[in-house]
């Protein structure tokens, strides 16, 4: 990796400024051309701009700010509610009733398609009124989470220049910004000064590899008229490693990020909620559209009816439809998501997430500040011979003086700041050394390089290295011996040796750095990463880093919620392996990234399925991992906190990162916590888990009930003289279900909810709904049977009046059945608590049997039934609530294993179904 020390803005020599007007309406405007860009030196443009080496004065941003407006990428304003209505007519599900609509327009069939219109409406206001309070509330969510940037500038004209964290928003053309390693460039930066500056662009490019950037002052026609000049940095892109100071030439809709955006920030493929709720969507719709082609031919080969019968084929594609999915599961997430961040401090950015959450069976987290502290402490130093050293202390804090110095990094590495902490003690002074030029530390080559100029020696650049013993041995030719300052040649012998005596020190749970020094000739160009070599071994510096206190019990807890943990560490396996154990993860085979370099897909995911921890990872093999582990079926989510993190965070399906992590592991990241604690996490997945729970209940509520009415309804269609239900009759009931189905989104879920993985699997869901389906279809059918003998018994009753009242009560009463039944909710066992569900149960009953005795009754075409049918009806509501239980409990016992095989598909499958209903 190359890198070069600091090279300073050049004097713009020559150039006039502009006059103040007319930098006025280009700063008024936000726009400079792009050619100035490049082809201006870094002076030229900071006179262009305004503004100077030292920022922008208060004042001058302030007014700008007014002038052109905040720095936001356009299309992540909020939306609208009515742009909100328009976008909720694209749901699948409403674009399939709206052409049934049209079908029912086209054959004049006014009455269902008016059914149609205001279900469709219904369903789209209560969407879009769910997903606009849940934009709002989720908006004001990643406020907490908002990320900031460093910004220079003064009080007053002639006041010093100061540092300080402004919102991103705020940025205006013109300020001076620094950029260190995690950080986002906040908008389109031409570069005053860098310093192994690499920045990650791959929003904007697509190429995933860092692509190094430095300060160019030279004339135009060089490299900076490339389309990706070195000495810009362009929104969208994030720093890698290295630090620099730049110059905001665009923001909001001026950068290129906001030119070249078109739909959401970041595509990951597939996630578990596509896979899950679209998958049994999109399976729902390609039967509604099977449903009226084979009503049609049933029709007309078994009654010899014609295209008379297309509104009643339509009205059966209706009554199949999940309507409420769309509204059921916003509503669901959402007030998952704000109780989440109440209880929790977790903070949900994409509400999808959420049921991701809850659908993770793997999670892959790094080691450093999630199973440990992060708070290294030296515990000793010592020589290659094993014997302690402080010498090899002192270097190494030599080392990272130098390199916190020179890079201006913003915030210290904390093993950096355990280093200068332990050589502080021991009276090292770095200052007795002139620092020349640094590699700050480069996750990729896990080592970081200080050039100083020791007192004395004017004719020779001394190199001092520290960083993972194996890199830093690669790099080694020589040894030191003893305590007087002799060298030998680095043998392979020596090196085994020296990598065993590592291993053991790690093996300790300590983590370790070596640390090298190389004398070389002055260089005039900067120095860069292949310069480090043929260096002289000094010896290792072991630090220790206390286990995090909840980490043991998080763990203990994941594993009995079924999620399988792996370790995904930069460190070295010795030590993650150690801190696994000491925390009762037991780290079973332990591989290095290295080992696994050849794999891809099935292959890797199999070596990384029998491995608990994966050393020694770089950033893009976290993502590779996590990448074959998704396509291995797995629902995986990655914790993180670091630059090297990203990647992998956005290859999850669930990237997390605690509060505190770098400012683009926060933007990467789907879920942040409030903490970096695991058992946050914990209760996130728990709450995923729950919210996915309402919403399978619902589905297996619904279309159960939904798939025995149209099975019903055809029976009745084949058998009636007369139309089963008039169209105004499908909409008060269609209206009840839906309102009624709402309170399951608030349900309260069983303890027994959270133990595995929530997930929908589309085919092994729509068996279990054909089974209860079936059941109500008989239930239903009864209920014909019970209202033709009510009408061969009772002189007057035999109208259509009295089948539709009597069929209308029997749908609500068993519709209320299935909810209490089927639904994920506390059972009796666990306390006798009145929820929304019982409410909604009550309001169903309440009206199956009060409407069709009212006054409102003859309007909907409906006469009540004699006292006989309640009675016949009461035995059918019996056996169907019997029938149901007695399902319910053999689903939840194969569920619990019975008779079904450990790990054979079927019983993952039942756990995918009845998911949590068995407390
Ligand atoms: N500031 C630093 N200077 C020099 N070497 C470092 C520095 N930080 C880490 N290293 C070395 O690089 C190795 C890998 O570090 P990296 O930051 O990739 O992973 P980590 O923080 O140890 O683990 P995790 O991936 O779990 O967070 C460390 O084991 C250490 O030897």
């Amino acid at each position: 990796m190359s890198s070069v020390p600091e090279i300073t803005a050049a004097p713009g020599a020559g150039q006039v400024p502009p006059d103040a007007e007319a930098v006025r309406a280009e700063v008024g405007a936000g726009t400079v051309e792009p050619a100035a860009l490049t082809a201006l030196t870094s002076l030229q443009l900071l006179r262009r701009l305004d503004s100077g080496p030292r920022g922008l004065t208060e004042a001058q941003a302030e007014e700008r700010l007014a002038r052109c407006g905040e720095n936001t990428v356009p299309s992540w304003r909020p939306v609208s509610w009515p742009r909100r209505f328009l976008g909720a007519l694209r749901d699948p599900f409403t674009t399939v009733l709206l052409c049934l609509g049209l079908v029912s327009a086209a054959v004049a069939s006014w009455g269902t398609a008016c059914v149609i219109m205001t279900l469709v409406v219904v369903s789209c206001a209560l969407r879009s009124g769910g997903e606009h309070q849940a934009g709002r509330a989720m908006a004001a969510l990643q406020e907490l989470v908002a990320t900031t940037a460093t910004v220079q500038r003064r009080s007053a004209a002639d006041a010093p220049p100061q540092l300080r964290e402004l919102p991103v928003d705020q940025l205006v053309v013109g300020d001076v910004v620094r950029l260190g390693p995690g950080d986002l460039v906040p908008a389109d930066v031409r570069l005053l000064r860098a310093n192994g500056l690499t920045v990650h662009q791959a929003a904007l490019t697509g190429e995933s590899a860092p692509v190094p950037k430095r300060a160019v002052d030279a004339p135009p026609g060089t490299d900076q008229d490339a389309p990706e000049p070195p000495h810009m940095c362009f929104q969208g892109s994030s720093v890698a490693t290295g630090s620099g100071t730049g110059l905001v030439v665009a923001t909001g809709a001026d950068t290129r990020f906001a030119a070249a955006y078109r739909g959401p920030a970041r595509r990951r493929g597939e996630t578990a909620f596509d896979r899950s709720v679209h998958g049994i969507a999109w399976t729902l719709i390609r039967f509604m559209l099977l449903t009226p082609p084979l009503v049609l031919m049933a029709n007309a080969a078994l009654r010899g009816r014609g295209l008379e019968t297309l509104p009643f084929a339509v009205a059966v594609a209706v009554g199949l439809t999940p309507e409420m999915l769309p509204v059921i599961v916003t509503t669901a997430l959402a007030r998952g998501a704000s109780l989440l961040a109440r209880t929790s401090g977790v903070i949900v950015k994409r509400l999808p997430a959420l049921h991701d959450l809850g659908a993770i069976d793997v999670l892959c987290l790094d080691k450093t500040g999630t199973l440990t502290q992060d708070r290294p402490v030296v515990v000793r130093s010592a020589g290659p011979d094993g014997a302690p050293d402080p010498d090899v202390l002192h270097w190494a804090a030599v080392n990272s003086f130098w390199t916190i110095e020179l890079a201006e990094l913003p915030v210290p590495d904390a093993l950096d700041e355990a280093v200068l902490t332990a050589a502080d003690a021991r009276g090292t002074d770095p200052l007795e050394y002139e620092g020349i030029a640094a590699l700050p530390f480069d996750p990729m080559v896990r080592m970081s390089t200080a050039v100083i100029r020791r007192p004395g020696r004017h004719g020779t650049h001394t190199l001092v290295v520290k960083g993972a013993v194996e890199d830093v041995l690669e790099r080694c030719g020589r040894l030191l011996t003893g305590g007087g300052g002799g060298e030998t040649a680095l043998d392979e012998a020596a090196r085994e040796r020296l990598l065993r005596c590592a291993a053991e020190e790690a093996d300790g749970g300590f983590r370790l750095l070596a640390v090298a020094r190389g004398d070389r000739r002055p260089r005039l160009g900067g120095y860069t990463d292949g310069d480090v070599r043929g260096l002289t071994f000094l010896g290792f510096v072991a630090l220790s880093d206390e286990l995090a206190p909840s980490a043991a019990d998080a763990l203990r807890v994941l594993t009995e919620r079924q999620v399988a943990v792996k370790v995904l560490t930069g460190d070295h396996p010795g030590t993650a392996a150690r801190a696994c154990r000491d925390l009762g993860l037991p780290p079973g085979e332990v591989v290095t990234a290295g080992r696994l370099a050849g794999l891809e897909g099935p292959a890797l995911a199999e070596a990384v399925g029998a491995a608990t921890v994966v050393a020694r990872c770089t950033a893009q093999d976290k993502a590779r991992i996590v990448a074959a582990l998704r396509a291995d079926g797995h629902t995986t989510g990655f914790l993180g906190d670091g630059v090297n993190d990203l990647p992998a965070l956005q290859a999850a399906d669930v990237g997390i990162c605690p509060r505190g992590a770098v400012p683009v592991a926060r933007e990467g990241a789907d879920v942040v916590l409030a903490e970096k604690d695991l058992t946050a996490i914990e209760r996130a997945i728990t709450a995923g888990r729950h919210a996915s729970g309402n919403i399978a209940a619902y589905l297996r509520i619904t279309l159960s009930s939904n798939l025995g009415n149209v099975i019903a309804m055809l029976a009745a269609g084949l058998l009636l003289p007369f139309l089963p239900m008039l169209p105004a009759q499908v909409l008060v009931q269609n209206l009840c279900f839906d309102a009624a189905q709402l309170s399951l989104a608030f349900d309260r879920p069983t303890v027994g909810a959270a133990r595995r993985p929530a997930v929908l699997r589309p085919r092994v869901f729509l068996r279990f709904i054909t089974g209860f389906g079936l059941i109500n279809a008989v239930a239903d059918l009864a209920t014909f049977g019970v209202l033709a003998f009510v009408a061969h018994a009772t002189p007057g009753t035999d109208s259509p009046t009295m089948f539709h009242a009597g069929w209308f009560t029997e749908n609500l009463l068993t519709q209320g059945m299935v909810m209490l039944l089927l639904r994920t909710g506390r059972r009796a066992a666990e306390g006798r608590v009145v929820g929304p569900v019982h409410l909604a149960v009550t309001g169903l009953a309440v009206v199956g049997l009060l409407l069709p005795v009212s006054p409102v009754a003859p309007l909907l075409a409906m006469s009540a039934p004699p006292p006989l049918y309640y009675l016949l009806l009461s035995a059918v509501l019996t056996l169907y609530g019997a029938a149901l239980a007695f399902a319910r409990m053999r689903y939840a016992r194969r569920e619990s294993g019975e008779g079904v095989p450990d790990g054979s598909p079927e019983r993952s499958a039942e756990h995918a179904l009845v998911g949590g209903q068995n407390a």
